[in-house]
């Protein structure tokens, strides 16, 4: 059920606490991610609520990415912010991976998006001011998220979003062309077409929100990346002066078509936040207010009501394995092919030190968005 008086704002935990799943109270499936379910969680000792991502082993080694969820453990726990979803603690058993995170109850803008179709102009200023907070903190520290989009945004109780999931995300380096992973339809060109990027890919995928909370559809819509790219290749998508719903500021419509601009070197936001701070859309917009979270959100979850599929849209059948991955995984215990190998027996980069690692508090303090982009732009993402 919806529980408005979660206290969002938690101490870190104390190590004693994080080795087993024996310390909490399953309370109900509130997200599935690609290795298994998010799980609304009560500390048993405390009663305090968390978000448990409940990762499956054999799913990480059969989908060929123990690198990519270490790499995500590695990052989140350099990662502190009042707009991204903070993680508490991670640990292992034989079987799983688990991930403590603050848990925040709003549901995310997929949700709210499948249910209300579009947002109206403060509403969707709003989302896209809060994303540019958390863009502008990864981003001076050197990461790339690369999976922005609806699904990856949590409403917290108070209407403010929060940006999750650094599954893909990665430390910036000048070589990244083969690294080429995202969500089709929010995955810039740059990406799509296997060419180095940086830090325009999150803000092309902004633009692809602001799109979909405008007009209540996405700018390339197709049933499979080639369609998508074909689409993308074919023609710049821009949002048309008679297209800006009435009432709606023009400049919002010029805002997500300078986001949306194919060739990232004419992008907003390519070399910094200030230049999409400082668009004449947020013209007036108190970014500081903003950060310290004293703006009233425009739009609030009803916290009484869950604001997630109901769990029977969580069902367990995805979780099983087939009978041919179990065959793979008898060739060796899971916890020797996590170790090392995948399922050919083939020696992985990921060795039995980066596993250590995974089971730990985040290391992170909080640190506040920076103020200028003089960082970002010296580190010439
Ligand atoms: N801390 C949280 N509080 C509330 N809901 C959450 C939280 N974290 C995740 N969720 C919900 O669970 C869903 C899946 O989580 P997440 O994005 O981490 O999985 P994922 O994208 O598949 O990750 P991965 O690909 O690394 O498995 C999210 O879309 C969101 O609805």
């Amino acid at each position: 059920m919806g529980n408005c008086n979660i206290n969002e704002k938690k101490e870190d935990m104390l190590e004693s606490d994080i080795t087993s799943i024996s310390n909490f109270q399953f309370i109900d499936a509130i997200g599935r991610g690609g290795f298994g379910k998010v799980w609304k969680v009560k500390k048993k000792k405390n009663t305090l609520f968390y978000a448990l991502k409940v990762m499956s082993k054999a799913k990480i080694i059969l989908k060929k990415s123990v690198q990519s969820v270490l790499n995500e453990r590695q990052l989140l726990s350099n990662v502190r912010h009042g707009f991204m979803i903070n993680m508490q603690c991670a640990f292992q058993d034989k079987e799983y991976l688990y991930l403590v995170m603050d848990l925040l109850t709003g549901g995310d803008l997929r949700f709210h998006i499948g249910r209300l179709r579009r947002f109206n102009e403060e509403q969707t200023k709003f989302f896209a001011a809060c994303i540019i907070i958390a863009l502008e903190y990864l981003h001076q520290n050197g990461i790339l998220h690369r999976d922005i989009k609806p699904e990856n945004l949590v409403f917290d109780s108070s209407g403010y979003l929060r940006l999750t999931d650094l599954g893909i995300a990665r430390i910036w380096k000048p070589e990244n062309s083969s690294d080429t992973s995202g969500t089709p339809g929010y995955m810039a060109p740059e990406v799509m077409c296997r060419q180095n990027h940086g830090i325009g890919v999150d803000y092309f995928a902004l633009g692809v929100i602001v799109y979909e909370c405008m007009l209540g559809r996405r700018p390339y819509m197709g049933r499979s990346r080639q369609e998508i790219r074909e689409q993308m290749l074919s023609k710049q998508a821009a949002i048309k002066r008679q297209e800006i719903p009435p009432g709606w500021d023009i400049q919002a419509g010029d805002f997500a078509n300078q986001l949306l601009q194919r060739k990232p070197q004419n992008r907003l936001g390519s070399n910094g936040p200030d230049e999409v701070k400082e668009h004449p859309w947020f013209k007036d917009f108190d970014w500081e207010k903003l950060e310290n979270k004293k703006i009233l959100a425009p739009f609030i979850p009803n916290c009484n009501q869950d604001n997630y599929l109901p769990s029977d849209g969580l069902n367990d059948s995805d979780d099983s394995l087939s009978a041919e991955q179990h065959l793979l995984l008898r060739r060796n215990s899971i916890q020797n092919l996590f170790n090392g190998y995948d399922q050919d027996g083939n020696q992985q980069q990921c060795s039995q030190n980066n596993l250590m690692i995974f089971s730990s508090q985040s290391s992170a303090r909080q640190s506040k968005a920076p103020t200028s982009s003089s960082t970002l732009k010296s580190s010439k993402l």
